[in-house]
């Protein structure tokens, strides 16, 4: 697989293969929960034990369970410190030698699909039914690509009880009638809890070989739950700051993706030209991800006027629009397409390249450029409209670098 497939945190949200973690406070003295993104990254969490997880906040009972899939979540599934039982929601596949993921998981304690050569914790327990996986659960942490996300929050409507919280490591948005649905807020709506977040410069391949990163937790309300989130992500090398302000940290994470295609774009054009000049690449890519943020920025404050302009210098923020127009898989498929003169669907490429994980750009691309024409918001938004328009064909590649659009806009 490749490495970054660890789709980060999200990890803990993502369905491709959910995870739950079951910890029982009593028992559990130190937690620590390394969360791996599909193939290499790891997240180490440390957990105060007793204190954190018998926060009322947080947990009547006894159980902290991760709900994920893949990269990310088998990160946190490397688990081998938390005491009890972890239950881990998979979404099933049958591998290539006829054996089910679930059945291969609980054999080998590897994920041998989206986190190979990494060894889960003993106690990891990889389940395929949604619902048990998340019965009795406390806390919940989605990671799974946002497309997922709709249908597994309607089959777990009306199944979690209690006094739940969520977390969502999803960098992406659903567009209702209504106009954009953040995760959370669809998390939040169909399950009636409350939802944070957790978003940040994380490649899942580098966070596997646990380089140091961080992340930024958006929250809503209660600064208590926000520190019972960071305390449980923290390691010594993945720093977890809190914000309260949980739409700009979501639309952060979500948007960024977006200028990782735009930025996809610009290295695919530059392919098979012998003079390529890396000073210029940078160049251009640099001014991509300037209009990028500056895009991301206003759009966020148009749509929920309480986001913070600090938030954009988080970790979720200016890091990760840099961490993924240089390293993700949205700027590297974006890149091929560019370089086939967009001859090359993105569903052909990311199934050629990607094995299995998806790419989040495109749909948000596709998402955004709806809600910016419901809105009326086009013109205001030259990058984001643009990319969508490229990745349907309607213009070409090079149309990314058509400078007299994203000049000073006197409405941003
Ligand atoms: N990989 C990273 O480096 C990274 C880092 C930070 C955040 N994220 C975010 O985490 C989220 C999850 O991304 P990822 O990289 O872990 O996933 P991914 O892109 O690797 O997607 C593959 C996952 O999708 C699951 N899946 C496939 N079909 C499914 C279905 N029908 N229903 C439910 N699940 C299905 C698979 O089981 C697998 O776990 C995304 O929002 C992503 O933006 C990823
Ligand atoms: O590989 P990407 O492009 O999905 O990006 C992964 C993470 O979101 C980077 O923080």
């Amino acid at each position: 697989l490749p490495s970054h497939s660890l789709t980060f945190l999200s990890i803990l949200l993502s369905l491709r293969s959910s995870l739950c973690l079951m910890l029982n406070p009593e028992k559990t003295q130190m937690v620590n929960v390394v969360i791996r993104n599909l193939g290499l990254p790891s997240l180490e969490v440390e957990v105060g034990g007793a204190s954190l997880l018998s926060s009322s906040l947080l947990m009547p009972s006894s159980f902290l369970r991760f709900m994920c899939a893949n990269d990310w979540m088998n990160l946190l599934i490397k688990t081998q410190y938390v005491s009890d039982e972890v239950r881990m929601w998979v979404f099933e596949e049958v591998l290539p030698n006829g054996e089910k993921l679930t059945d291969v998981i609980n054999k080998t304690n590897e994920n041998a699909n989206y986190l190979p050569g990494i060894k889960l914790g003993r106690n990891v327990v990889a389940d395929p039914e949604l619902e048990n996986a998340v019965k009795e659960a406390n806390m919940l942490v989605f990671v799974t690509p946002h497309q997922f996300m709709d249908g597994i929050c309607k089959k777990l409507k009306g199944k979690i009880k209690g006094e739940v919280e969520a977390i969502s490591l999803v960098k992406g948005m659903e567009v209702k009638k209504e106009g954009p649905c953040m995760i959370s807020n669809l998390i939040s709506k169909e399950l009636g809890i409350n939802c944070s977040v957790l978003m940040g410069a994380n490649i899942a391949n580098e966070i596997a070989v646990e380089k140091f990163s961080e992340a930024t937790v958006g929250y809503r309300e209660s600064r208590e739950i926000a520190d019972t989130w960071v305390q449980l992500f923290s390691t010594p090398y993945f720093m977890v700051t809190p914000v309260r302000d949980v739409e700009g940290v979501e639309l952060c994470g979500t948007l960024k993706n977006v200028v990782a295609i735009a930025a996809g774009f610009v290295d695919g054009l530059e392919m098979g030209n012998n003079t390529k000049a890396s000073s210029s690449n940078e160049v251009l890519s640099a001014a991509i991800m300037r209009i990028g943020l500056r895009e991301m920025k206003a759009l966020s404050k148009l749509l929920f006027p309480s986001v913070k302009d600090s938030t954009f210098f988080e970790s979720c923020g200016v890091a990760d629009v840099i961490t993924t127009c240089l390293g993700g898989r949205n700027r590297r498929v974006a890149e091929a397409f560019a370089q086939s003169g967009g001859k090359r669907s993105f569903d052909e490429l990311e199934a050629e390249m990607l094995e299995g994980q998806k790419l989040q750009g495109v749909s948000t691309a596709k998402e955004l450029y709806e809600a910016l024409n419901h809105r009326g918001w086009m013109e205001m938004f030259p990058l984001f409209s643009t990319v969508h328009q490229i990745c349907i064909g309607r213009l070409k590649p090079d149309a990314i670098v058509n400078y007299r659009n994203f000049g000073p806009n006197p409405k941003l």
